[in-house]
């Protein structure tokens, strides 16, 4: 069977601002259906300018864009009602209660039958976990419920796409933890979620694959699991000397020993690190403790970018 086609992929997309600033430069993204992919990148490194793009809301300067297959900004009108996008914060209004805030985002939709609508926006609040503040007045709201409220709005029709750009900033880490679950639960159900972070650790958190933006350009993209590959092996034992040459005999390489810990560069993906430790026992080394250290996500970006990453936010 053929690979399905990727839900949003982008060819040298790139935006000039009038003001000469190059925010995107020649970006060849590729998001797989069913992914959660995250667009990890710091301030200012040209994260919501491609989002403005892929949503139609800015024209490329150069390059091509499709979502859901069509060519945007072109097929706006045909592809948006299947995207719900979480955009700079939701546009709430304060004084009427999260309830009614719903209502009025249905009754914009000329698609949305009225006789149902009510039950719509209960579902809705539902799903986000409002239910039980729904008559409250989104002035009232904590900032985490507004965008939960967002989201709400965005999940008032089935989606096959969700683009949340930078969806838990300013969240305290219980809001946080709230909008990640949701974005879990969404995911399960096959919705593909993009979303964009400066969180590293959020990414690793809910994200299956990534691409890493810097200065307006792609670093990588792929597998969040692949991205952060490296890593470092150890070993515990009282035979570290004996360790250090099975080891070398193996193939392994970047071999120190510092007491009875033996590390070295994590073994590349053909070779089983349990193959390792077995090799080991049968040299007679007494192994008291074996592991792989994989690389994180942070280290993988640093060695990306050669700089350092804002980790908590
Ligand atoms: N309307 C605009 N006119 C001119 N320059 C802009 C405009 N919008 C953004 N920029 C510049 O383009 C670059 C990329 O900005 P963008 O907002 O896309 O980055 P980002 O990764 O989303 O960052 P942030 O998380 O801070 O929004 C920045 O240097 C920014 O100053």
């Amino acid at each position: 069977m053929a690979a399905p086609s990727p839900v949003i992929e982008t060819r040298g997309l790139t935006k000039r601002y009038r003001g000469g600033q190059l925010a995107v430069d020649g970006l060849d993204l590729s998001v797989p259906g069913g992914s959660v992919f995250g667009f990890l990148g710091p301030n200012g490194s040209g994260k919501t300018t491609t989002i403005r793009m892929l949503m139609g809301l800015i024209a490329p300067t150069s390059g091509t864009a499709s979502v859901l297959g069509r060519p945007m900004p072109d097929a706006s009108r045909t592809v948006l009602p299947e995207v719900g996008a979480l955009i700079e914060g939701p546009a709430l209004y304060g004084f009427l209660s999260g309830r009614d805030n719903l209502l009025r985002f249905d009754r914009a939709d000329p698609t949305a039958d009225p006789r149902t609508r009510a039950a719509r926006v209960g579902e809705a609040l539902d799903r986000v976990g409002l239910a039980p503040a729904a008559g409250k007045k989104a002035r009232a709201y904590s900032l985490g419920m507004k965008q939960r409220l967002g989201l709400a709005a965005a999940l008032l029709r089935p989606r096959r796409l969700l683009v949340l750009d930078e969806p838990t900033n300013g969240l305290d880490p219980q809001g946080m933890r709230e909008i990640r679950a949701l974005v879990r639960e969404l995911a399960a159900d096959g919705t593909t979620v993009f979303l964009s972070s400066h969180l590293l650790d959020e990414i690793e958190q809910v994200c299956t694959h990534a691409a890493v933006m810097a200065r307006g350009r792609l670093l990588t993209q792929g597998p969040v699991a692949g991205l952060a590959t490296g890593g470092r092996l150890a070993v515990t034992t009282p035979d570290p000397a004996d360790a250090a040459r099975v080891l070398k005999e193996q193939g392994v390489t970047g071999i120190t020993v510092d007491g009875d810990r033996v590390r070295a560069d994590a073994p590349p993906g053909t070779v089983d690190a349990a193959d390792l430790n077995a090799a080991l026992v049968r040299a007679g080394v007494r192994v008291r403790a074996f592991g792989v250290e994989r690389a994180s996500l942070e280290d993988a970006f640093v060695a990306l970018t050669g700089e350092g990453f804002d980790v908590a936010g």
